[in-house]
């Protein structure tokens, strides 16, 4: 066959020109990732080995064998993994295949990009290479194939596919080190870059002699890292396996490491990111925890290992009772795996538990990166939802930074007896809510959520503590039982409420067909009206966040309109309606315009922004 050229796919060109020019000073981390994925292409066949055995009976003993040739300028990293066929060498190495992973990198300005930090998240591994080398090539045989193929490029637009010869199975890469990477041509270079980023790897990781008479070296302790003692890992081999199993590039935050032994006996070593990764938000909801059975890798796509509110967990669960052989549908409504399942969020609970009484800021700072997905445990894990709702911090009308559901309880006033929420998208404007005015005036605090997810643990969840939720935007307010400091007095109220109900009545007839209802409002005390849903109807945040969803298919509800009783511009109108019943028209246009002003305030579409201008137009000329 000849040699034939295909073009990069246009990500995978720009990622390379990124990482070509990357200023970023650890370009060591390319043999991490070499070495990581020959382990990977190991772990991957010796799983396929447990039903096919004859694809590894040749060549039993899986290894990463370094090899420096300091003439030919060049360093190859072998492996006898599982090996690519020409097509798969194509996909995996001319294009990105990871879903979200390419939108990510055309959005990818260059200055973010110097940053590995930021590129690394979402895996640069392989290409990782031309950051020291200027021409890579590739020989690859697949386990149970007895051809090969070398995939060779220098990392400019394209790449070539040849056939080749090659031993055995596995895969064979040569790195033509560019003029200022020469220091990964000194076997002390490579050693100690090896036992900083591999040592964990389970399998020997061997340096060849590079004289005659010098004998190959194993540069790794080659044991699985999670079932040597605790006292002998150090933080970096804990940190450097994190970065192996998550492809991250952060320091985790919490590292579990643990064997459960019992009725069912397994390990873990699981780790909670700093940062939040790229994909968190994936539809899919897919975690990446990875199963292994007495050692040997099974499945990083087991969605019954864990569930999906925590799915950012990073690391390994390792079974000593799921039998080796366990097929993907095997795993499907296990009762082992079941059991796993709960030990591991039992014991996931009980550390941001912990975590969230001593280490506030720590806390603080995973919520703000994982409590959005944590919260999805509310509603979809009702023996544990109690627990997460107290492990859950929100944003509140009386604190800067976000607060427990207990702090809120223990902050309550004095006849208040539910706990307030208003939801909806915007903090900021949440904050400025005229719905809250009332209840801030009185001291009573509003719980502030701004995630669309607590729209559904709140249809689920309908108390805290006994206590119920209740929407600051449904139904009445109830606020007469609190008091306030400065309590205004009874009988100016029952006055000036006398006064406005031919204003009522008028409202009510120019907002025929358009308000449920008009009334006074006991939550207003700056802004002239607001809306609010009866109480039987859907809260007006949740009909609109499911409206936006496509979610909504039932007539939207009517709203009632609350006028403040103390605002100046309606005890103006009332007073000028009470003297002269022909100002009804003036009092018509005030109440089209302070509906759309509601609606306005509330971010909403205005029906007829012609009609708005005119009568505010009108309005204004009067007050002239
Ligand atoms: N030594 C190897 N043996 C077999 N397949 C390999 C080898 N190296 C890479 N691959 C294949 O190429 C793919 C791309 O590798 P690359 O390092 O770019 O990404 P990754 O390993 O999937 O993710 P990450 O970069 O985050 O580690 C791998 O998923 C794997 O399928």
């Amino acid at each position: 066959m000849t040699e034939k050229t295909h073009e990069f796919q246009a990500e995978v060109a720009k990622l390379l020109h990124i990482v070509a020019h990357s200023l970023y000073s650890q370009k060591e981390i390319f043999l991490r990732e070499l070495v990581s994925n020959s382990s990977d292409a190991c772990d991957r066949l010796r799983y396929a080995a447990l039903t096919a055995p004859d694809l590894i009976e040749d060549d039993p003993d899986f290894k990463v064998v370094l090899e420096i040739d300091k003439e030919a300028r060049t360093l190859t990293i072998s492996d006898n993994g599982i090996g690519m066929t020409e097509q798969e060498m194509i996909d995996n190495l001319g294009t990105i295949a990871r879903s979200g992973t390419s939108n990510f990198v055309k959005d990818l300005n260059e200055d973010a990009a110097k940053d590995v930090s930021v590129i690394g998240q979402f895996g640069v591994g392989f290409y990782s290479s031309f950051m020291v080398a200027d021409k890579v090539t590739v020989t690859s045989r697949k386990a149970g194939s007895d051809t090969a193929h070398t995939w060779s490029s220098d990392g400019h637009g394209s790449f070539t596919i040849d056939t080749a010869e090659r031993a055995g199975r596995g895969t064979t890469i040569v790195l033509h080190m560019k003029e200022d990477a020469a220091e990964y041509l000194d076997p002390h270079r490579v050693r100690s870059v090896v036992k900083t980023y591999a040592d964990h790897i389970a399998l020997p990781v061997i340096l060849k002699a590079t004289e005659e008479d010098g004998e190959d070296e194993t540069l790794n302790t080659a044991s699985a890292l999670w079932t040597r003692p605790k006292s002998e890992i150090s933080d970096e081999q804990y940190t450097e396996f994190y970065h192996h199993v998550a492809h991250a590039f952060d320091t985790p935050w919490i590292t579990l490491h643990s064997k459960v032994e019992g009725v069912i006996e397994y390990s873990l070593l699981l780790f909670i990111p700093e940062q939040r990764p790229f994909d968190l938000f994936n539809p899919e909801r897919s975690s990446k925890l990875q199963l292994y059975v007495k050692r040997v890798f099974i499945t990083d796509e087991c969605e019954e290992l864990i569930p999906p509110y925590l799915r950012f967990l990073r690391g390994i669960v390792d079974s000593e009772d799921l039998p080796l052989n366990v097929s993907r549908e095997m795993l499907q409504n296990n009762p082992v795996l079941r059991k796993i399942r709960s030990g591991l969020v039992k014991k996931v609970l009980g550390e941001l538990e912990k975590r969230a009484s001593k280490d506030t800021d720590g806390y603080l700072a995973f919520w703000s990166n994982f409590g959005a997905v944590l919260k999805e445990g509310i509603y979809e894990d009702m023996e544990n939802s109690d627990r997460i709702l107290k492990l859950a911090r929100f944003h509140s009308t009386a604190s800067d930074t976000p607060i427990s559901l207990a702090d809120y309880v223990s902050r309550m006033k004095d006849g208040q007896e539910a706990l307030y929420y208003i939801s909806g998208d915007d903090l900021n404007a949440l904050r400025k809510s005229p719905q809250i005015e009332g209840f801030k005036a009185k001291g009573i605090e509003v719980l502030l959520l701004d995630d669309a997810v607590d729209n559904f643990w709140l249809s689920r969840q309908s108390e805290f503590d006994g206590k119920p939720f209740k929407s600051v935007t449904r139904g009445s307010a109830d606020l007469d039982k609190v008091k306030s400091a400065e309590e205004d007095d009874k009988e100016d109220t029952q006055e000036e409420s006398r006064n406005l109900s031919t204003l009522i009545a008028c409202f009510k007839t120019a907002l025929e067909g358009q308000v449920k209802d008009v009334r006074e409002s006991v939550r207003l005390t700056d802004s002239p009206v607001c809306l609010v849903a009866d109480d039987g109807d859907m809260d007006i945040h949740l009909e609109k966040m499911l409206k936006a969803h496509n979610q909504f298919d039932g007539a939207a509800s009517q709203r009632i309109m609350e006028i403040n009783p103390k605002h100046e511009l309606i005890l103006k109108l009332a007073e000028k309606l009470d003297q002269d019943s022909n100002q009804s028209d003036v009092a018509e246009d005030a109440a089209l315009l302070l509906l759309d002003q509601a609606h306005i305030v509330e971010g909403d579409p205005i029906s007829d922004p012609v009609a708005f201008s005119q009568r505010m137009a009108r309005f204004m000329t009067s007050g002239l």
